[in-house]
């Protein structure tokens, strides 16, 4: 169908926000014309982009399989499923290190990785884009904006969700498109998990997802369907659902916006070029679309900005040196930028564990057996997982708040102390290396991931923290009216000394949950601090029994740089762990490798924020951008605080606060339950993106 060149709304972007909101709004009114336009490419019918529905007897790698999700995010030159956003800066605290920050590139944008979710770890945007957690009540209630409180939120969060593991709480919904659950197969080594943590006090919870539980552990939750074993990604569940039931809703994919075109402050539609210029001798040629009521824009953190920017929102000054006609002075926009640390470490465990690794390392035997696995019975296959099936949500205890030290103490005093909902640290185990296993020496290993909420360079919109470490906050701005030529992105990572604290805690805790794990033999050394070979705290590889298992017929076991290597004690299963004990010269150890290894997690999030226009804010409460009219920002950018989470959820729940408030201003009503999300189990022989849940029944 030739789309038409004039629709009733435009949705720039189709992340996890925008699919919501460009599928919520065609469902609820068939007579309404949605376009959704996205910069990647449409993940229907791809076979590698996890969440995605296809044929299932094409190849051996059709995927939808969370399990394969850490191809997504090869930043290899040919992987055009993610951008890569490099600081233009490089933090005075990392050695002259620059971070990257991976951001989806595809519909749903999962997660190319997290939505990015198609991405997500493992599923969409980041290996970890699969994984499900939620904000605390009390970030939403820090928003400080009407209609935005956990308990105004509370029947949307609701609203997205079909909820598909028992639970003892009522914060979750039954019905709505994303499915959740905890995929397939549990690992024994989550279990062995979730002992540990309860030896290092943290205890096990059925559900931390909650939103007040800021201190216990789970099995873990992921963005997964658990009776078809795929990854249920934003694109498929509201915008592919609605397009096969209804006519109503255009997509348009490869299609970057430059810009929205104004009459006056009035916007009144956009500019797109294709996402790749090799044709008309490198000129811009853009198409102009019109939107008779709304433009939507909702192209993430790292894109909505520069949309703005080139079409004339944002500081005056700055676009007039680019000869941009100001619409707007809202020098707000692509400032406040925020996102959490995350930091992983690898330990050896037994021959005997299941793990992922020697799949990942492409032996063809396992891979045959786990895609056969799939295919016969997907629902508890362990391809239905990303391996990630634990993890933990904690708080520092007195007695290590006191070791993190005044700065980190002021931060826990304004931030944390009074809300008992907000965790400082979320933790998890992957079952397998999270790695490049052409690095890696045979065996089995465990990851355990950490992420930091706790920081104070991310979360640098409390005003203590803006007068006393101005250098540290983030921004993205454009360099050029072209939406080719890449932004100037300073991501303000770990610009505050402070920050070494927490995440130097989380190395330490995590370190004790591992070595508490039955299946633990080691630590793997390359992955770990360099301290001093005669310091206690050093890190032990393998020992020789297990090293001696792996390869029975080797002669050089044990052998390692002209000497012996340093082998880990034998497994003792009765053995009763004391805290390692650092030193100063350790905690400097582990501080060098921060600074080396430390990344951000690509929970990016804040800068088109919704607060008052004179504090800097760009959209108010109803997410109408200051100065114009028909334009709304609907994506996380708009968060002027932090939310401690994997942010898919919160992208989600943004996505369906805004089509709830486009709804009213419409005067339409949005429709529960949303359209039937394509699934499996798909009839041989019939073409899987027809597919609809009625349809599969009369096959
Ligand atoms: C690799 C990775 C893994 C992740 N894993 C997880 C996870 O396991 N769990 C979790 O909860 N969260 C995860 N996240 C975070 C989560 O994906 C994001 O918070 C979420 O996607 C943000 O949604 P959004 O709608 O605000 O914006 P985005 O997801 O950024 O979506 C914006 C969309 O707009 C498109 N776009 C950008 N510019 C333009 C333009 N000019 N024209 C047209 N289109 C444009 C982009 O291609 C993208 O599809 C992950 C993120 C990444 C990057």
């Amino acid at each position: 169908m030739v789309h038409p060149q004039e629709v009733d709304i435009i949705v720039a972007g189709g992340g996890p926000a925008g699919c919501v909101v460009a599928g919520r709004l065609a469902y609820a009114d068939p007579t309404l014309k949605v376009m959704l336009i996205e910069g990647g490419a449409n993940n229907r019918d791809d076979p590698w982009a996890s969440g995605i529905l296809r044929g299932m007897h094409s190849s051996p790698f059709t995927l939808h399989r969370p399990g394969i999700y850490v191809k997504n995010m090869q930043n290899d030159g040919i992987n055009d499923k993610a951008t890569f956003y490099t600081d233009t800066v490089a933090s005075s605290h990392l050695r002259g290190r620059k971070s990257i920050v991976p951001c989806a590139n595809i519909l749903g944008k999962e997660h190319i990785f997290e939505d990015s979710s198609v991405i997500q770890l493992f599923a969409c945007s980041r290996w970890w884009k699969q994984m499900y957690t939620r904000a605390s009540a009390s970030d939403w209630d820090d928003f400080k904006t009407e209609g935005w409180t956990a308990k105004d939120l509370l029947p949307l969060m609701k609203r997205l969700e079909n909820y598909q593991k028992p639970s003892n709480s009522d914060t979750h919904g039954y019905d709505g498109p994303i499915a959740i659950s905890n995929g397939g197969t549990i690992t024994a080594l989550a279990q062995d998990f979730l002992r540990a943590s309860d030896a290092v006090q943290a205890p096990f919870s059925d559900d931390i997802q909650d939103l007040n539980t800021s201190h216990a552990s789970e099995i873990r939750v992921k963005y997964i369907n658990r009776d078809t074993g795929r990854r249920s990604d934003a694109a498929t569940a509201y915008v592919h659902s609605v397009m096969d039931v209804q006519t109503n809703l255009f997509l348009r994919t490869n299609a970057r916006v430059s810009r929205v075109i104004f009459e006056g402050d009035k916007a009144v539609g956009v500019a797109y070029v294709p996402a790749r210029n090799r044709g008309h001798a490198g000129q811009i040629m853009e198409t102009i679309v019109k939107a008779r009521k709304y433009v939507v824009v909702s192209s993430g953190t790292l894109g909505t900005p520069q949309i703005l920017e080139r079409s004339g929102v944002g500081n005056a000054e700055r676009l007039q040196k680019m000869n941009i006609k100001v619409v707007s002075d809202l020098p707000g926009v692509g400032e406040n930028y925020q996102d959490h640390y995350t930091t992983i470490s690898l330990y050896r465990v037994s021959n005997e564990s299941a793990t992922s690794d020697d799949f990942l390392r492409g032996d063809k035997e396992v891979q045959k057996e786990l895609f056969q696995e799939w295919e016969v019975s997907p629902e508890k296959a362990r391809l239905s997982s990303n391996a990630i099936d634990a993890g933990f949500k904690i708080r520092p205890t007195e007695a290590e708040l006191k070791e993190m030290g005044p700065e980190f103490n002021q931060l826990w005093d304004t931030y944390f102390k009074d809300k008992p909902d907000k965790p400082v640290m979320f933790g998890a185990i992957v079952s397998g290396a999270y790695a490049d296993h052409t690095l890696l020496p045979p065996g089995k290993y465990i990851t355990m991931y950490v992420l930091l909420f706790g920081s104070s360079s991310l979360q640098r919109n409390y005003r203590f923290q803006y007068l006393e470490y101005p250098a540290s906050r983030g921004q993205i701005h454009i360099r050029s009216t072209s939406p080719y030529v890449e932004p100037e992105f300073d991501s303000g990572f770990m610009n505050n000394k402070a920050d070494f604290a927490p995440i130097r805690w989380s190395y330490k805790k995590t370190r004790e949950v591992a070595r508490r794990m039955d299946a633990f033999r080691g630590e793997l050394t390359s992955h770990h601090p360099r301290f001093h070979p005669a310091s206690p705290a050093a890190a032990k590889d393998i020992d020789i029994q297990t090293a001696k298992g792996i390869l029975p017929n080797a002669f050089t076991v044990g052998i390692h740089m002209g000497t012996w290597h340093k082998s880990g004690e034998i497994y003792d299963a009765s053995k009763v762990h004391k805290d390692i004990e650092y030193s100063e010269e350790d905690d400097k150890a582990i501080d060098e490798w921060i600074a080396d290894h430390v990344e951000t997690t690509w929970h990016s999030l804040g800068t088109c924020a919704m607060k008052p226009r004179e504090e800097g804010g760009v959209v108010d409460g109803r997410l109408n951008v200051f100065g114009t009219k028909n334009l709304k920002c609907i994506d996380l950018s708009i968060c002027p605080d932090n939310l401690g989470t994997n942010t898919y959820s919160s992208a989600l729940l943004v996505g369906e606060k805004g089509a709830q408030i486009l709804a009213e201003d419409l005067g339409i009503k949005i429709k529960t339950p949303h359209a039937p999300v394509p699934c499996a189990p798909i009839p041989k022989g019939v073409p899987t993106t027809q597919m609809v849940k009625n349809a599969v029944t009369q096959v």
